[in-house]
């Protein structure tokens, strides 16, 4: 049994992706390998932030517990976790519980999706206002699917430049489901809208967080 290190963990409905709308279970790992400058979860990527040592039985309970089919693993950044296979190979047992690994688009996620189960992938692209562009992992796109999706957080008109050239470079539209996002309260969302239209982007979904409509933006554990 491994121990995974949890920052917080709660039950509200998917802002984000392809679950937005739906409920889900959130369970949300400190620490991060990336320093995105528009972070909303800043917070639980400081080196003294406090966090519960919980097992895989303990998670795994928890979600089931809850009686609510989807459970959404971010951070931080899942993928860096000690021993996240095995955390992984324990929800793939659950055949009634799927999975969403939000990920930041920098960890090859090849050995992942090789365990299998019931999970979905939701990678960002690191677009070039975040200041961690140069460390995505390109490989990624040669695994994904369309059970999966991409995910543009952009913040400036270059921004959405990137994202157009990067769907069209790995045809993203066709191999998987896309998301553009604005950073919140940096570029009118209307203006993504006037880009999508410009450049004609079917088969991808402008994606705003929910959550931060509902409740406020700066609120943790919804
Ligand atoms: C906090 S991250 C955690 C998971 C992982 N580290 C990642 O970056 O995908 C979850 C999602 O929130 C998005 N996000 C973070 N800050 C945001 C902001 N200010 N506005 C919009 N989306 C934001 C990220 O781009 C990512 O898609
Ligand atoms: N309601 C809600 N939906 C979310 N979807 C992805 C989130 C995240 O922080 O990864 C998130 C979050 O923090 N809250
Ligand atoms: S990768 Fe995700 S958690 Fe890490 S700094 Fe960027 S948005 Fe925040
Ligand atoms: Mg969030």
């Amino acid at each position: 049994m491994s121990t995974y290190r949890v920052v917080e963990r709660f039950i509200s409905i998917n802002g984000e992706a392809a679950r937005a709308g739906e409920l889900a279970v959130f369970i949300r790992f400190a620490g991060c390998n990336l320093n995105c400058g528009y972070c909303d979860t800043k917070w639980a990527n400081e080196p003294g932030v406090d966090y519960q040592e919980l097992t895989e039985d303990e998670l795994v309970d928890y979600v089931r517990r809850t009686e609510v089919k989807n459970v959404t693993l971010t951070g931080g950044e899942p993928l860096i976790q000690k021993d996240i296979d095995k955390l992984l190979l324990a929800f793939a047992l659950e055949d009634d519980i799927r999975v969403e690994i939000e990920t930041n688009g920098s960890v090859d996620i090849a050995e992942f999706k090789a365990l299998g189960g019931n999970v979905s992938y939701t990678l960002d692209y690191k677009c070039p206002s975040s200041g961690m562009e140069s460390d995505m992992c390109l490989a990624n796109y040669n695994y994904i699917d369309k059970n999966d999706s991409v995910k543009f957080v952009v913040g400036s008109q270059e921004d959405l430049e990137k994202c157009l050239e990067i769907i069209r470079e790995y045809a993203l539209d066709e191999r998987t489901r896309v998301f553009i996002s604005p950073v919140y309260g940096s570029i009118d969302p209307a203006d993504i809208v006037d880009f999508m239209i410009e450049n004609g982007m079917n088969d991808v979904k402008l994606q705003l967080q929910l959550h931060k409509f509902i409740w406020d933006p700066e609120e943790r554990g919804v």
